[in-house]
């Protein structure tokens, strides 16, 4: 994409700090930085992991040019000391992250960022709103695609976008999520993601009657036409027009029907009479398309119905995530160095739930060998080592009489390093490669984790060592 410069893209707060680290003598004071998030959207199971690739391209970025610095300039409160160090700014932090495609889960870090602390403070909003947006998005495509069970689910939602960063990376979320392609072309153009379609309700309406709307569109695409059948009766004259054209203009040619599209109306009904009508007149593999503000929901309604739908066409609630449009995750300081060792730092809270997870931690995946489950996920401090040799216990940080030893697993790390000293260090997958590998990770979870209703609530751990340190620290505070 053109890059448009987005190192002002920050919260003020993050550059009003870094003037006063400067002032305070403190630029260089090394800092540890989490991003988590606290509660799946839609009371589901699992959340995926979805903007890296732009994280880093926004990492490489990062440069104040001219107008940034007379711009802050302008604003009367920031040192020249301060606007100097932004005018040589150099990225110089060390960042880890899970792989995009990945389920993610509540309270584990999915970035750490370390670096001298104006840096790791400053990156706080891009880091957020890049993998808050597209996790959410990729999480809502992967419900509705679960809806649809195996058929296939088109992203229609870029003119419902919230703007055309939505509507790009949307759709590019959407992939990793399963769509099988989007109707936003420009994504086609720089992600490779299947640009698809069908018709608009404007091309029936430009022509004298449905039928030349219908004729006109068959000789242009004989070999690709899908009817859009709902302008003025499904019934009585959509699907009879199509199958006349179909029959005159499609067949003679020798090509096959691809489709009927439903945008209105009762979806079960119609899109059933719309199969034995297609079915009575030779058309057994003419799909029938369906949209309309639809989402998971909607869809295994009609599902359950009966509703013989091949192919759904999504837009503006998966796009948008319009049942829960905020993916919510934080961005908070875990610990800091002193003369080299790392001393961890915790955030209190009346609410148990919100003290966050002290120090420079770990991610890891257990993973059944027999079955190649996923069990659990422990944190742990970074440099901890799991042995799969030996029994491991798992226990619940909140009510930790429950424990449960663990033997014959797989323990693999989640967090990669993806930039070391401000260089990347980490080669993004093609994005085919990261839809597989989404699809592939989902399969590691128990069906009670995936499932829609009170999904079974997934173990998110912390190792004897992190959890200690917790406790010390928490008894410190209240100490004090
Ligand atoms: N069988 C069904 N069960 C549950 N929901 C359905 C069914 N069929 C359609 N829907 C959904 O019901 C909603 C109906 O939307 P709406 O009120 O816009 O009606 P409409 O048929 O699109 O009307 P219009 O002709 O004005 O476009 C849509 O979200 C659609 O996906
Ligand atoms: O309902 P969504 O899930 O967002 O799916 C996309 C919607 O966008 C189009 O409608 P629109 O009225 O914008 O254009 P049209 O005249 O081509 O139907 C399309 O026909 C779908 O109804
Ligand atoms: O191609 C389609 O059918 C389409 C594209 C965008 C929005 N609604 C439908």
């Amino acid at each position: 994409m053109d890059k448009i410069n987005l190192t002002l893209l920050t919260d003020f707060y993050e550059l009003t700090m870094a003037n006063g680290y400067l002032e305070n003598g403190l630029g260089d004071k090394i800092a540890y930085f989490d991003m988590f998030f606290r509660k799946v959207p839609d009371n589901g199971g699992f959340a995926i992991m979805t903007g890296v690739e732009q994280l880093i391209q926004y990492f490489k970025n990062l440069s104040f040019d001219e107008r940034d610095i007379e711009y802050l300039r302008s604003k009367g409160v920031f040192s020249e000391k301060f606007l100097e160090y932004l005018q040589n700014f150099e990225f110089r932090c060390d960042v880890w992250a899970i792989p995009e495609g990945t389920p993610i889960f509540p309270n584990e870090p999915v970035v750490t960022v370390r670096g001298p602390v104006i840096e790791a403070q400053f990156v706080e909003t891009m880091i957020l709103l890049t993998i808050n947006h597209q996790s959410l998005i990729a999480t809502k495509a992967n419900r509705i695609v679960r809806a649809a069970q195996g058929r296939a689910v088109m992203e229609f939602g870029s003119r419902r976008a919230h703007g055309y960063d939505g509507a790009i990376y949307g759709a590019r979320a959407a992939y990793i999520g399963g769509c099988v392609g989007t109707a936003c072309t420009i994504a086609e153009r720089e992600f490779n993601i299947p640009a698809i379609g069908t018709m608009a309700h404007s091309w029936v309406q430009l022509f004298p009657s449905e039928l030349d709307a219908f004729r006109a569109y068959a000789r242009v695409y004989p070999d690709n036409c899908v009817l859009l059948v709902d302008t003025y009766n499904v019934l009585k004259s959509g699907i009879p027009n199509a199958i006349k054209v179909f029959n005159e203009e499609i067949v003679p040619k020798g090509f096959r029907p691809q489709g009927i599209r439903i945008d209105s109306g009762d979806i079960t009904y119609l899109s059933r009479e719309a199969r034995k009508a297609l079915d009575e007149a030779g058309f057994e593999d003419c799909k029938v398309v369906a949209s309309n503000s639809l989402d998971e929901y909607i869809i295994r309604d009609i599902l359950l119905q009966g509703a013989e739908v091949d192919q759904f066409g999504v837009g503006e609630r998966l796009i948008t995530s319009k049942s829960e449009p905020v993916f919510g995750g934080v961005y908070k300081l875990v610990a800091i160095e002193e003369n080299g060792r790392i001393v961890p730092r915790i955030k209190l809270s009346e609410n148990v739930a919100k003290i966050t997870n002290p120090g420079f931690k770990q991610v890891w995946r257990f993973f059944d060998k027999d079955t190649g489950k996923a069990m659990a996920d422990v944190l742990t401090m970074h440099d901890e080592i799991i042995d799969e040799s030996k029994p491991y216990e798992l226990f619940d940080p909140e009510h930790t009489w429950k424990r449960k030893t663990v033997r014959n697993f797989k323990a693999k790390r989640l967090l990669k390093k993806i930039f070391d000293k401000g260089s990347c260090v980490y080669k993004c997958p093609e994005l085919s490669e990261v839809k597989h590998y989404c699809q592939q990770q989902i399969e590691t979870l128990w069906d009670a984790v995936v499932r829609f209703e009170n999904p079974h609530k997934y173990f998110v751990d912390l190792s004897e060592p992190l959890w200690e340190m917790k406790q010390e620290l928490l008894q410190q505070h209240s100490a004090k």
